[in-house]
């Protein structure tokens, strides 16, 4: 069945070439094809494993645990005002199928690049096998092939797009998506609590479908790390991302007081960040937070992107509890102006976000 990207129109260029067969040519010959160089990276200044800097840790255990919740909520708002990124620890995402799951997305990468083919992206499609937003010949390229699917509702799936091989991925992703589901169902309500507006007025903006899609990004070493790009910087065009990190290399980056923040992976833990929408929601108090991907010299990096976004029938405003207090700091647009306007700036390199803003108040991070 169609999902409900078929109904946006968007026009990419074909880029067949995988930049996991990019990798292993240059290992060879050592020459970096210009496409992926980035000049902008060496004007970058990075800062590591300073203890000022790391991610405020949110315990899911302690949300749900009425002796503890109260202070654990204002520690997760404070995130979301601060940073718009949190690791989550405790999430209750089964283990085993945790476990599962990351076998699956590791054992997919490993096919045969014919094998991956049979999910390609088709032209101008989104969802499948390749490379995202290839628009012009010009245009640089990330060093990551990824795989891209609609998740929820189940009913919109395109499963002609989800690999067969190996065998259990199917089902691995299902169950993976419902529980992916039900955390972020829970962190809206918990979000919604410290913003003083009703429970469920967070989790409305997303209903009836609450639609899911899963970016999975594999990010081949590069013998030369410094001149490439796993992901341009962006931020998420959705209501929350949740981030697992397939295997343990390093690569996230957020920009922090101007600055590139590399985020230390926490064993376990999910990855959360606040994406457009949200911010957009909360008037401005969560923040929608600008992030990259870079990529290591002597290792591969796998991770799996879930994000929760609006439902096209929607409408994308601040909430109207929120107003009440204070006036509307971005338009409201309906959700189809809202994607189309979202991935028309992201292919020229602008933020959305900026134009849906009201009058000169910068409310940003
Ligand atoms: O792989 C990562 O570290 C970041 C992924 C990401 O930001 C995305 O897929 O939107
Ligand atoms: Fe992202």
């Amino acid at each position: 069945m169609a999902s409900g990207f078929d109904k946006l129109k968007v026009e990419f260029i074909d880029q067949d070439e995988s930049v996991q067969v990019v990798a292993e040519t240059i290992r060879s010959s050592g020459e970096i094809p210009d496409r992926y160089i980035r000049p902008e990276m060496e004007a970058d200044s990075v800062i590591i494993d300073t203890d000022d800097y790391n991610l405020p840790v949110i315990d899911m255990s302690r949300l749900i645990n009425p002796e503890f919740s109260e202070e654990e909520i204002a520690k997760l708002g404070s995130a979301c005002e601060d940073w718009g990124f949190f690791q989550l620890v405790n999430h209750g995402v089964d283990g085993e199928l945790l476990r599962q799951i990351k076998d699956d997305i590791t054992e997919f990468f490993r096919l045969p690049l014919q094998e991956k083919m049979s999910v390609a992206i088709p032209p101008n499609g989104l969802q499948g096998f390749g490379h995202h937003f290839v628009f012009s010949k010009e245009q640089k390229l990330d060093w990551v092939d990824l795989l891209f699917l609609s998740t929820r509702p189940v009913e919109d799936r395109s499963t002609d797009f989800w690999p067969t091989k190996p065998p259990t991925f199917r089902d691995s992703l299902d169950k993976y998506s419902l529980e992916i589901a039900n955390v972020s169902a829970k962190l809206f309500m918990f979000m919604a609590i410290n913003l003083g507006v009703d429970e469920e007025a967070l989790l409305a903006a997303f209903k009836p479908e609450q639609p899911q899609s899963v970016r999975i990004n594999h990010y081949p070493r590069c013998s030369q790390a410094d001149k490439v790009l796993g992901l341009s910087p962006h931020t998420d065009g959705v209501g929350m991302t949740l981030l697992l990190q397939v295997n343990d290399a390093q690569g996230l980056q957020i920009r922090k007081d101007g600055r590139w923040f590399a985020v230390k992976n926490l064993p376990g833990a999910l990855v959360v960040n606040v994406g457009d929408v949200l911010e957009i929601l909360t008037n401005g108090k969560y923040k929608s937070i600008e992030h990259r991907a870079v990529i290591n010299p002597d290792r591969d990096r796998i991770t799996l992107a879930a994000f929760q976004s609006v439902p096209l029938s929607c409408t994308v405003g601040p909430l109207q509890e929120l107003l009440m207090k204070g006036e509307a700091r971005y338009k409201t647009v309906d959700g189809v102006e809202f994607t189309k306007g979202y991935f028309a700036a992201k292919l020229e390199g602008r933020r959305y976000l900026e134009s849906l803003k009201l009058g000169s108040v910068n409310v940003s991070g």
